[in-house]
């Protein structure tokens, strides 16, 4: 995690939810999720625990907790296993959803993209996803996505996904369909 924001500009739930498009049970559940997650990291070596929680566009909850390894760059951040769970139940675009139903799998709820990310930490003060979560984000979230940031205390700053990581390199620089437009 890089050096804490300050959370002193923090806009209430109400104003985030109006300016981001959530309803502040989304809000509640994200940061509920988040912070659960958290309670399951595994991180014995930096005693950092981080948890996530994706808000998917069929209404769903995906969540992740870092999980560290005693080579230490074998650790996986949070974000990352959230949306690799997220990518295994299908919820990264609509294409997987009719690939899913097609495999005679259970199709409902499957599929759509995501509406938000929040992420949940021990720190005074709310932390961001480090550069490697923010790409691993930009591969499945539209940019105007917002990542809700909460601190111990519940203090949280909201930022679009295009503001924690401008001129962005995706799947749409390669040429490949973006998930989160599909
Ligand atoms: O965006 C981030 C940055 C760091 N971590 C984890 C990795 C490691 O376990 C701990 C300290 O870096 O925090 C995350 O889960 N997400």
């Amino acid at each position: 995690m890089p050096t804490p924001l300050s959370a002193s500009s923090a806009p209430d739930v109400e104003a985030a939810c109006a300016a981001h498009d959530l309803t502040p049970a989304e809000f509640g559940a994200l940061r509920d999720a988040a912070q659960g997650a958290k309670a399951r990291a595994y991180c014995p070596y930096s005693r950092f625990r981080v948890g996530a929680a994706l808000l998917t566009r069929s209404g769903a909850y995906v969540t992740g907790a870092n999980v560290e390894n005693a080579s230490y760059p074998v650790t996986t951040c949070a974000e990352r296993v959230a949306f690799g769970t997220a990518v295994v139940a299908g919820y990264h675009q609509q294409a997987q959803q009719q690939q899913t139903q097609a495999d005679g799998q259970q199709g409902a709820g499957v599929g759509g993209g995501f509406k938000a990310v929040a992420v949940a930490t021990d720190a005074v003060g709310p932390a961001s996803p480090c550069g490697m979560c923010r790409q691993c984000i930009r591969e499945f979230c539209d940019l105007s996505v917002p990542i809700i940031m909460f601190d111990k205390d519940s203090k949280f700053i909201v930022m679009k996904l295009e503001e924690l990581l401008p001129l962005s390199f995706g799947p749409d620089s390669l040429g490949v369909p973006d998930p989160a437009k599909s």
